[in-house]
């Protein structure tokens, strides 16, 4: 699909969608708990839709009570020969390949797109380390695992994804034996903390003490009610074209929140954003915007967001964490250069480091999304304030984690077009 965006000046409120971060931690541990968990505030984004799709392979039961609302009974028996999809999302399949791996069933797990080139050789590393047999396609998938997990003592790096952590910790409580996790080089350390306290809220207790992690065997996952928060990531983009200059107001973000793209609001504050809050409503004054410096190697998918503030603001904008960016949908780092590039902005990649040439000016070009969620949206907003149109393919890609996004840019006001 082709999306064409045009100049304006935007005014409106955006009441931002579900987290798919803590959808699917929610959905999973709903599955894994002994009863009946009601979970609000349930998006429809292609993640979580996948991850619903796969705990009722794995045999938990669900109803879906409204809209947004679904009631997920615990899994009773976990049948024989399970596929498993994760469709495009790394979250899911990481977590879900370590929870297949403590049940005692072999199981296969697949994916689409994009997931397909992500390396998930952690997992042919580490899981037999708990003696479960792993099957891969030299490191990519399809996955066949077969557990269950053995509780141990053992030191895995984290410096690929947290994500794999995140499958551990969910699976672990599960086998017969304690373990004791230690973490090098650890990443995206704030979808660790998620990931932890969503365990907490289904009866599930890690210790942690630095980058290591204390795991009791035989705990059981209790049932709960969960409200899923709104997504400080699918915020990004509005909340940086509020400080570039249009009218937008951002709704339903919690303050107290442990998403890792919350410090959004830090790199702002460092490019010159003054910020309000009412209620859950976020006001961005970017009147008085400069270049800045952000080291985002915790918040990786802040990058794209990060790129168009530093495209407006005057002035060399420099970024930390590139390395993070090549196993995601697309090669980030070098998809923004080429596609900014072809809007007229400069940006080099050198080392870890992203640097950015801001002029404030941005020329409307036709740009590709690399079937990239967060390349779209972000072209999305740039176009919005370029001269001429833009013309973006494979825009059909937001539904990864935001299906309503572009309903949500045509609800708005544009002040040029009317
Ligand atoms: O745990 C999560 O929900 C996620 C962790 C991050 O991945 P990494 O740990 O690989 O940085 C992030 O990029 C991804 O979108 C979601
Ligand atoms: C990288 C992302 O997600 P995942 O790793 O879960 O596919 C993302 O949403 O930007």
């Amino acid at each position: 699909m082709k999306q064409i965006v045009q100049p304006g000046l935007l005014s409106g409120t955006i009441q931002i969608p579900a987290s798919k971060s803590d959808s699917q931690r929610a959905i999973l541990c709903a599955a894994l708990s002994d009863g009946v968990s009601v979970l609000t505030g349930v998006g429809k984004s292609d993640d979580e839709q996948a991850m619903l799709r796969a705990v009722a392979e794995m045999g938990a039961k669900i109803n879906v009570l409204s809209d947004s609302k679904v009631e997920i009974s615990g899994i009773s028996h976990f049948p024989e020969n399970v596929e498993l999809s994760a469709a495009e999302s790394g979250l899911g399949l990481r977590l879900l390949t370590c929870v297949a791996a403590s049940f005692n069933q072999k199981v296969i797990l697949t994916g689409r797109g994009s997931l397909l080139k992500r390396p998930m050789n952690f997992l042919d590393a580490v899981l037999p380390q708990f003696g479960c047999a792993v099957a891969s396609n030299h490191g990519f998938l399809p996955l066949e695992v077969q557990g269950p997990l053995v509780g141990t003592t053992i030191t895995v790096d984290g410096s690929l994804s947290s994500q794999f952590i995140s499958g551990l910790l969910m699976a672990l409580p599960r086998s017969r034996q304690s373990s004791v996790l230690t973490v090098l080089d650890m990443k995206s350390g704030p979808y660790i903390q998620m990931t932890i306290r969503t365990l907490k809220q289904f009866g599930i207790k890690i210790e942690q003490a630095g980058s290591q992690f204390e795991i009791l065997g035989n705990q059981l996952y209790q049932s709960t009610d969960y409200s899923i928060e709104a997504d400080w990531s699918s915020a990004s983009y509005w909340l940086v074209a509020a400080a570039v200059g249009h009218s937008i107001t951002v709704s339903g973000l919690k303050m107290n929140s442990l998403q890792a793209d919350k410090v959004l609001l830090d790199a702002l504050i460092s490019a010159g954003c003054k910020i309000s809050f009412e209620a859950q409503t976020i006001r961005i004054d970017g009147s008085e915007l400069h270049s800045f410096m952000f080291d985002a190697t915790d918040c990786p998918d802040l990058f794209p967001a990060l790129v168009v503030l530093a495209a407006k603001c005057n002035g060399i904008s420099t970024f930390k964490g590139v390395d993070r960016l090549i196993h995601k949908e697309s090669n980030r780092g070098v998809v923004l250069q080429s596609e900014f590039g072809k809007m007229g902005l400069k940006i080099e990649l050198k080392g870890n480091f992203m640097t950015v040439f801001g002029t404030g000016l941005l020329n409307g070009a036709a740009v590709d999304s690399h079937h990239d969620h967060r390349i779209a949206m972000c072209m999305a907003i740039a176009g919005t304030l370029a001269i001429g149109e833009t013309n973006i393919t494979n825009a059909e890609a937001v539904s990864k984690s935001y299906p309503d996004f572009w309903n949500h840019l045509s609800g708005l006001t544009n002040h040029f077009a009317v």
